[in-house]
């Protein structure tokens, strides 16, 4: 939980994020951005702006349960209620169930007053009945049996269809193991730059200007932060551009890729240049990395954080991937392809309501287009690697698999001996001599990732 022990936040900060909640969950606001414009300009202390983010976050990544347990105690469902009641229930009970540092009687105190001004008398009685039940009958709510689908999306709040999409692929275990960790804190770590200093000199650059962090235990090249009390971008280790902010699992692309200085590389959907920047490290400057997005803010960005890391290789270029033809002349491309970002729901709180099932297909036949012509851009010997950021076989081996039925010149590649690093079980190392990387979210401490390498022949 993000409150810290001190403070149970003002009346002013609850109100402020009722606001924002009713936005996102009545108005379709994105949370995330839906917070920054808010929380920026407002006189909110650093702990009351926590507050106001933990508690709209939470509520939203949480709404599914809420609701259920809410509906216990209603005489008519939730979704028929009155919008503004409908969100101080939530967030209250939100407060009440998953936040410890609030007194329940100051969250019902709160709700009724926010019910008062923003419905009627009327409804803040309603709503002081139900917050009064919900926190009397904590502990005996009777949750749908606990073998069910529907068990593992209320209680985890998430839709049914995903749910029992990775019941159906990876087992009711290994689901719920994911699941779990998709609602736990994002945990924040950095890359060092190697082109600029090793990570024991970041790290002592970041106890010095008072950041709490600790070298990845599984990582070589990640530094995880405990704790931190301001922003990143001001620090003076980031000016000098001595780390990039990365989850430790897009830090394996490294290794993965490999590129040798010197070589000739293609990055496609380079994005921001997270991973492009990585390969400029591994060549050491040396060689030519030819990074495509399709989004120009995304280029202007990717040669931002290039300037900033001291990267020198990079040309940056904004081009839509399906309308290049590629001749063979890179030693190693890699795609990382779109993807419906399902090892990632930890890292926004709507992002798994905006999902549909039928995504997954579409995306499935843009992911093989992609892949078509990426294939084509390899030498004759050189190293084809796939990459998406999402958990599901479709999206994952089905590409590869169909790119390899059609491209009978390239063959999988072990990719066991780069990750030699990763604890992996026997099952994910087996796959890995294969040439298969899936990293379940949770699963190895990371977010949810998966990789493919092959080679030409
Ligand atoms: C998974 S993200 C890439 C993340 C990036 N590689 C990184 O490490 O930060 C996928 C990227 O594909 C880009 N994209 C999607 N369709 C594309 C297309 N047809 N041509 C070029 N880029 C595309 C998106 O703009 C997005 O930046």
């Amino acid at each position: 939980m993000q409150v810290k022990e001190d403070t149970k936040g003002t009346p002013v900060a609850r109100e402020l994020a009722l606001n924002i909640l009713y936005e996102v969950m009545e108005k379709g606001a994105y949370a995330n951005i839906c917070l920054e414009n808010k929380l920026r300009n407002s006189q909110l202390s650093p702990n009351d702006k926590n507050l106001v983010t933990e508690i709209v976050n939470g509520s939203v990544r949480m709404i599914k349960h809420l609701d259920w347990v809410l509906n216990l105690f209603l005489r008519k469902p939730i979704d028929k209620q009155n919008p503004w009641l409908r969100n101080i229930l939530r967030m209250s009970a939100y407060q009440v169930l998953f936040m410890d540092r609030i007194p329940n009687y100051a969250v019902v105190n709160d709700a009724v007053d926010l019910c008062r001004q923003k419905c009627s008398k009327a409804l803040a009685a309603v709503c002081n009945g139900v917050l009064r039940n919900l926190i009397r009958e904590r502990g005996k709510y009777v949750y749908p049996p606990a073998d069910s689908i529907e068990y593992l999306a209320i209680y985890y709040s998430q839709p049914d269809w995903l749910v029992k999409k990775w019941v159906d692929e990876y087992g009711r275990e290994a689901a719920q193991a994911m699941l779990y960790y998709l609602n736990q804190r994002v945990q924040l770590t950095l890359r060092h730059n190697s082109l600029k200093a090793d990570r024991t000199t970041v790290l002592q650059e970041l106890a010095a200007e008072g950041i709490q962090a600790v070298a990845s235990p599984i990582i070589p090249w990640s530094i995880r932060v405990e704790s931190m009390d301001k922003s990143l971008e001001g620090l003076k280790s980031f000016q000098k551009g001595q780390f990039y902010v990365q989850n430790e699992a897009a830090m394996l692309a490294g290794v993965i890729v490999a590129p040798q200085p010197g070589e000739r590389v293609l990055d496609l959907c380079c994005g921001v240049g997270g991973k492009t920047t990585h390969f400029a490290e591994m060549m050491d400057n040396q060689g030519h990395i030819e990074a495509v997005d399709l989004h120009e803010h995304k280029i202007k960005l990717l040669k931002t954080n290039c300037h900033r890391l001291g990267v020198t290789i990079v040309e940056g270029v904004q081009k839509d991937i399906l309308q290049i033809k590629p001749v063979p002349n890179r030693n190693r491309v890699f795609l990382d392809a779109p993807c419906s970002g399902l090892g990632v729901l930890n890292r926004r709180s709507d992002s798994r309501w905006r999902k549909e099932p039928a995504e997954i297909a579409k995306l499935n036949e843009l992911q093989k287009n992609l892949l078509s012509v990426a294939g084509q851009a390899v030498l004759p010997g050189g190293v084809l690697v796939y990459s998406t950021c999402t958990v599901n076989r479709l999206e994952n081996e089905a590409v590869v698999n169909d790119f390899l039925k059609y491209n009978p010149d390239y063959k999988l590649e072990a990719i066991d001996r780069q990750v030699d690093f990763l604890p992996l079980d026997q099952t994910d190392r087996q796959a890995a001599r294969l040439g298969f990387l899936t990293l379940l979210p949770g699963k190895y401490g990371m977010d949810g990732m998966f990789y493919a390498r092959m080679r030409r022949g």
